[in-house]
Formats: structure tokens, sequence, C-alpha cells
């Protein structure tokens, strides 16, 4: 059933969903924050026009990266501004804080925000405290809410397990999120389960890079047969040889139709 949104919020929901479909392409670019500079040495703001280009609906950001971007990037995507932080050096990186706020972001001109919860890790508790909270921000704001779910921990050995996956995506919907992203449950039969439940769009995250792109992109095809409604995939895009050619590949599974609209105004016969 899907829940009637204030008018702002479902603007800025619907400007996301810019293919004309349920599908959804979002570039996570949190990384650098996580891991230190990850755009191979790469310019962002080069980066941001190659993938508005070819199809990404929305990108993640951290708030001082914008500095540094033109906002003429993002009138073909939106902005989701990132609230959470950790380091891999930490000596716990699952335990997500906030460095953000719904009410900065939205200064910074965010379409929506993200936050990132680490289920069963050591500090679960504040990471869905902070999460709860900013839920109730984006509903004082009208500001959609991308909640990156990962069960990550020293209980979790298999974090592709469906009931860990599916509890994930509850989490999410429970506290108030528009959108879930997550791993993909090892197989498609379990995620159609998943996602057939969910109340929100659930979207899949990109993993490891794999340098084999039709790899990459079986994955894709596989998570939208598990019935998700997208990607928000990273690494696979922005560490690949051409970042734009790769997310024109991707776009077009998730958006199949993405090319009709053109081909109607620019064929001569049209
Ligand atoms: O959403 C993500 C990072 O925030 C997923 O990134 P990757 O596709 O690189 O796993
Ligand atoms: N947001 C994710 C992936 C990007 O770095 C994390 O922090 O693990």
């Amino acid at each position: 059933m899907k829940v009637s949104n204030p008018f702002a919020r479902e603007l800025r929901l619907r400007r996301m969903y810019r293919g004309g479909d349920d599908g959804l392409f979002i570039v996570p670019l949190d990384h650098s924050v996580t891991e230190g500079p990850v755009t191979g040495g790469r310019n962002l703001d080069r980066l941001l026009d190659r993938l508005s280009g070819n199809g990404v609906d929305a990108v993640v950001l951290h708030k001082g990266s914008l500095r540094y971007v033109a906002p003429e990037r993002f009138t073909r995507m939106s902005l989701i501004v990132h609230l959470s932080a950790s380091t891999v050096h930490a000596p716990d990186p699952n335990a997500k804080y906030l460095v953000a706020s719904v009410e900065e972001s939205l200064r910074l001109g965010a379409d929506a925000v993200s936050v990132h919860v680490n289920i069963g890790s050591d500090q679960e508790r504040r990471q869905i405290a902070d999460m709860a909270a900013v839920a109730d921000a984006c509903d004082r704001w009208n500001v959609p809410l991308l909640a990156m779910m990962y069960p990550r921990g020293p209980q979790i050995t298999n974090p592709r397990k469906a009931d860990l996956v599916a509890h994930a995506v509850s989490l999410a919907a429970d506290l108030g999120a528009d959108i879930v992203k997550t791993v993909c449950a090892e197989a498609t039969s379990e995620m159609r389960d998943i996602t057939s439940l969910s109340p929100i769009p659930v979207v899949v995250v990109g993993g490891p890079r794999d340098p084999d792109a039709d790899k990459v992109l079986a994955y894709v095809d596989d998570a939208l047969r598990g019935g998700a409604a997208g990607v928000a995939m990273g690494r696979n895009i922005f560490l690949a040889p051409e970042p734009g050619a790769m997310a024109a590949k991707v776009a077009d599974l998730i958006h199949p139709h993405r090319h009709a609209g053109m081909s109607a105004v620019t064929s001569p016969a049209a």
C-alpha cells in the first residue's frame, strides 16, 4: 500500500524517479569518508557530469563534497546527502555515527538524505536511534530518507542470509524510511519474497568491484528479477574504466525504455 506523502516529500521523491518508471539507479559516492579517495584520481565534478548524462537518477555525497561540484550536475540527477560516517581505520568500523543533519542537508540543496545502520554491530543501538531521530526530522522537513541497512557485526557470518536481509528491510520501513538499500539475498526467489513483502522500494548495493562488466550486469539483472527497484552501485561504476559507459549499461537494465522518448523526439520521422 502506497503511503500518502505530504506534497513536498512526494515532489522530492518523484523527482528522483527520473526514468519515468519504478526503477531507481543511485550511485553512492560516500566511500570517500569510509575508505578515503575512491574516484581513482578522477575529478569528482567531471565524474558527476558523466553520470548525469547516462541515466543515473541520484548520487549520494557527503556535505563537504558539494563545495567542489557544479550545481548544474543536479539538473538531471537528484542529490542525496549522506548523514552517517565511520572509517575503516576505526577500532570498530561498523560503528556509524551522524556527521550531518536533515536541516543542514536541505540548506545545501539536498533532495533526500541517507543514514547507514549496521544491524548486528556492537553499536547497533546508537545507529538505530540515530536513524529514528533522522526519520523524525525528515517528517518535519518533508525530506525523503534512504536507509542504508547492512547486516554487519561479530555475530553476522553471512550477511546475505534471507532472514537478515528481510530484517534489514523491515527495520528500515518500520522506522520511516522511504527507500531501503541493502545487500541482495543469496537466492533470487528469497529476494523476491523480501521485496514483495516490503512496503517501501528496495535497492541493492553493488558490492566490491568486479572487473568483468558482464558479471556486474548479470548481478543487476538478477536483482531486478528478484524484485529490487534498482541499485545503489558505487564501486562498480566509479572505478570502471569508463564510468559513464558503465552507468549507461546499468541504466538500460533499470530503465529499459529510457531511450524510447528520445527516439520519438530525435528521429526525423517523429
Ligand atoms: O550504497 C553503497 C555505498 O554507500 C554501495 O556501494 P557499493 O556499490 O560500492 O557497494
Ligand atoms: N556506506 C557504506 C559503503 C560506502 O562506503 C559504508 O560506509 O560501508
